[in-house]
C-alpha cells in the first residue's frame, strides 16, 4: 500500500512582499495565507504526514497562532521542522524527517495558497506512473530573451511552461537528488532530478494557483478565494 507524505516549504522571509511580517502568515480574506495551503491538503485526506517547515523563531508563532485554525484530526498528521537560507535546504529538512514507510512525497511552497484538491490529485496520480512529477502551465505571452534591455530572441512559446507546485516524487529518488546536488542552486526540486538525468513528467497545472510573492498578488488571490465561497 503506497503511502504518501507531503513537505510544504514556508521558511522564506518574504523579502519581495516587503512587509514587516512574513509574507505567509499574512491574511487573506481574514484567515493567514499558510492556513489556505495546509488546510487543501488536510482536505485532499490521502496524506499520512504533513511537514510544514518553517524558520527556527516562527515555530513558537505558528503553534499558537495558525495550528489552533485546524482540526484536531489535521493536526495529528502534522509536524513542524526548521528550515534552511534556501528553499532548497529547507526541502530537504522537510523531506529527510519524513518516516522511512513514506514512498511517495508530493512538495509544495506554503506561498501558494490557491491549490486545489483536483491538482494534487492530478499530481499524486502521476507520480504514480511516473516517479517525478511537476506541474506547470502554458505561457500566455509571447517571452523574449533580453540582454541589456536588448531583445536577442524570441521562444517559442509551445515549448514553454511555467512552473508551479506541487511537484511530486518517488521519495529515494527525490532524495538521492537532493543528496547528490546539495552544492547545486535549484529553483525548485524538478530541476535537481532533470540534473540526475531522468525525466519529469509535467501535469496541467491551474492558472490560479498562484505563488503569493508581491503585494499585489493579495488582492487576485482575494478574489478567486471569494468565488470559491
Ligand atoms: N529558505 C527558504 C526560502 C523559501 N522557502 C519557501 O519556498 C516557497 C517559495 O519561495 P518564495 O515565494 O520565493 O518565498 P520567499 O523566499 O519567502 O520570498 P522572497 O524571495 O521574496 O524572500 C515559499 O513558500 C517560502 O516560504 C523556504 O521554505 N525556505
Ligand atoms: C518552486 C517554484 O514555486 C516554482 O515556480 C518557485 O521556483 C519557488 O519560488 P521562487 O520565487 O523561485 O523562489
Amino acid at each position: 500500500m503506497n503511502k504518501v507524505g507531503v513537505v510544504i516549504a514556508a521558511a522564506g522571509q518574504g523579502k519581495r512582499m516587503g512587509h514587516n511580517i512574513n509574507k505567509q502568515f499574512l491574511p487573506l480574506l481574514g484567515k493567514p495565507i499558510l492556513y489556505y495551503t495546509i488546510q487543501s491538503f488536510a482536505d485532499w485526506g490521502k496524506a499520512a504526514e504533513i511537514v510544514i517547515v518553517l524558520n527556527s523563531k516562527e515555530i513558537d508563532y505558528f503553534k499558537n497562532k495558525i495550528q489552533p485554525l485546524f482540526s484536531y484530526s489535521a493536526q495529528k498528521t502534522l509536524s513542524l521542522v526548521s528550515g534552511g537560507n534556501s528553499r532548497k535546504e529547507s526541502v530537504y529538512n522537510g523531506i529527510t524527517s519524513l518516516s522511512d514507510n513514506i514512498n511517495y512525497v508530493l512538495i509544495h511552497d506554503g506561498a501558494r495558497p490557491l491549490i486545489e484538491k483536483s491538482l494534487i490529485e492530478s499530481t499524486y496520480q502521476a507520480v504514480k506512473e511516473h516517479k517525478a512529477v511537476s506541474c506547470g502551465v502554458k505561457v500566455k505571452d509571447t517571452i523574449k530573451l533580453v540582454e541589456d534591455s536588448i531583445s536577442k530572441q524570441t521562444l517559442n512559446r509551445d515549448k514553454l511552461r511555467a512552473i508551479q507546485t506541487p511537484q511530486a516524487f518517488d521519495l529515494d529518488l527525490i532524495k538521492k537528488a537532493h543528496h547528490e546536488y546539495q552544492k547545486e542552486t535549484a529553483l525548485d526540486d524538478a530541476s535537481l532530478v532533470e540534473l540526475l538525468g531522468k525525466n519529469v513528467y509535467i501535469v496541467d497545472g491551474d492558472y490560479n494557483n498562484l505563488k503569493i510573492t508581491t503585494a499585489e498578488d493579495l488582492k487576485p488571490a482575494e478574489v478567486i478565494l471569494k468565488e470559491r465561497k
